[in-house]
C-alpha cells in the first residue's frame, strides 16, 4: 500500500477560526497522515470551549509521526506571545503567526512534508504588528527565493487566478504590464499542464475595463496590454479566449470554454468563484517548488470559537492538497 500523503497544516490567526477547524480535521478519520502547528494550550481552550475530544501527540515535523484515531491530533507546538480570545485580535501574537508559517515553509522546502496547507491568517493585524505582510502567497515566494507565483482559487466548474493579488485598485491599472501579463500566462499555461494534467489548457483572459474597453472609449489597456499579449502567445499554440469582458465571462456558457480564467484584479474574479462555490473551494499557490493550498475564506472572527464554522474548505484544501501531491510522485 502506498505511504499515506504527509501534510502540515498551519493554525493561522489564533483570534480566528482556524484552530477550531483545525481540530474539527481531527474529529475524523482522514486519508492523509498530517499534524498541525499551533499552541497547544490554544487548541485545549478552544476544543473545550467547543465541547470536542482531543487528545494531542506533540511531534517535529522530521520525525514520523503517529497514526491519528478521530480526537487525536498531532501537533508541532509554537507557543503564543499572549492568551488569544475568539474573536479578539492581538498585535502582539503577530509574530506567533509569521512563525508558523516559516515553519511550514521551511518543511516544505526540505522534503519533510508533501504538502501545506494554511487556515486563514488576518493580514492587518501583522502589519499593525509593524511587518509588512500582504498575504501567504507574496510570504512563501519569498521564503522560496522570490519566486514568480500565482494565486489560483477553484471549485467544481472554476478556476480563476489572479493577474494581481493584494494590491489597492488605484495601483491595478499601472500593474497590467505586457511582462507581467505574458510570464502569469506562461505560468498558468504551464501548471495546468503540469499539475491538472490538462494537455492544451484553454485559458480566458480577462479585459481590465467595462466591456473590455469598448473598443478604447473606457479605457486602453485591452488595446495597448492585453490584446498584443494574448496575440503574441496565440501564435505561439496557446489556447488563449479574449480579452473577455468580465460581466459576462463567467456565464454557464463561457465557463464551459475554458480551463481557467486570468482575472486583472482579485474583486474581479474572487466574489464570482465564491457565490458559486464558497466552502467547497480550495486556493492554490501555483509557481512555488512546493504545493501549497488553502482554504476559500478569511479569519471570521465573528464566529470564532461558536461551533458554526464551516470545514468544508479546509477538507477540500486538504483533499486537493492530496491529489497534487499524488499526481507530483
Ligand atoms: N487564506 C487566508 O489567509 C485568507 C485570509 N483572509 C483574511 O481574513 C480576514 C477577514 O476577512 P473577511 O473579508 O472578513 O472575510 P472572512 O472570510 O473572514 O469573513 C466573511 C464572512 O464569511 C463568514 N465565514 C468565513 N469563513 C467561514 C466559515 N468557514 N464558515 C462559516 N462562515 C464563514 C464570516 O463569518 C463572515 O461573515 C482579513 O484579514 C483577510 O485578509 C481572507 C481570505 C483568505
Ligand atoms: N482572498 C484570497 C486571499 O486573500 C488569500 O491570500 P493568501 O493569504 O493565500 O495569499
Amino acid at each position: 500500500m502506498a505511504t499515506p500523503v504527509r501534510l502540515l497544516v498551519s493554525s493561522g490567526e489564533p483570534a480566528g477560526i482556524g484552530p477550531e477547524l483545525t481540530i474539527r480535521l481531527a474529529q475524523q478519520r482522514q486519508p492523509f497522515s498530517f499534524a498541525v502547528i499551533a499552541d497547544p494550550v490554544l487548541l485545549q481552550q478552544r476544543a473545550a470551549m467547543l465541547n470536542l475530544p482531543l487528545q494531542m501527540h506533540l511531534v517535529a515535523v522530521d520525525e514520523p509521526w503517529p497514526t491519528s484515531s478521530p480526537g487525536q491530533l498531532n501537533v508541532i507546538a509554537v507557543p503564543l506571545a499572549k492568551t488569544s480570545a475568539a474573536g479578539m485580535l492581538e498585535n502582539a501574537n503577530a509574530d506567533y503567526v509569521l512563525r508558523m508559517l516559516t515553519i511550514a515553509g521551511h518543511a516544505a522546502l526540505n522534503h519533510n512534508v508533501d504538502a501545506i496547507v494554511t487556515a486563514p491568517v488576518h493580514k492587518g493585524v501583522i502589519n499593525e504588528a509593524g511587518v509588512a505582510f500582504q498575504g501567504h502567497t507574496e510570504f512563501f515566494a519569498e521564503l522560496a527565493g522570490n519566486v514568480p507565483v500565482l494565486m489560483l482559487l477553484a471549485c467544481e466548474g472554476l478556476r480563476v487566478a489572479l493577474l494581481t493579488t493584494h494590491m489597492p485598485l488605484r495601483a491595478v491599472a499601472d500593474a497590467v504590464t505586457p511582462e507581467k501579463l505574458e510570464h502569469t500566462l506562461r505560468l498558468l499555461h504551464r501548471e495546468l499542464q503540469q499539475k491538472f494534467a490538462i494537455s492544451s489548457p484553454r485559458i480566458a483572459v480577462l479585459g481590465l475595463n467595462p466591456h473590455a474597453g469598448e473598443g478604447g472609449h473606457m479605457g486602453r489597456e485591452e488595446i495597448d496590454v492585453i490584446q498584443p499579449v494574448v496575440a503574441r502567445l496565440q501564435a505561439e499554440g496557446m489556447t488563449l479566449l479574449g480579452p473577455l469582458s468580465a460581466d459576462t465571462a463567467f456565464t454557464d456558457d463561457h465557463r464551459r470554454r475554458y480551463d481557467a480564467v486570468l482575472a486583472m484584479y482579485h474583486d474581479q474574479g474572487l466574489p464570482v468563484l465564491k457565490t458559486l462555490g464558497f466552502h467547497r473551494s480550495v486556493n492554490i499557490t501555483l509557481g512555488l517548488p512546493f504545493i501549497r493550498t488553502s482554504v476559500d475564506h478569511g479569519t471570521a472572527l465573528d464566529i470564532a470559537a461558536r461551533g458554526i464554522a464551516d470545514t468544508g474548505s479546509l477538507q477540500y484544501a486538504c483533499e486537493q492538497a492530496v491529489l497534487l501531491a499524488n499526481a507530483s510522485r
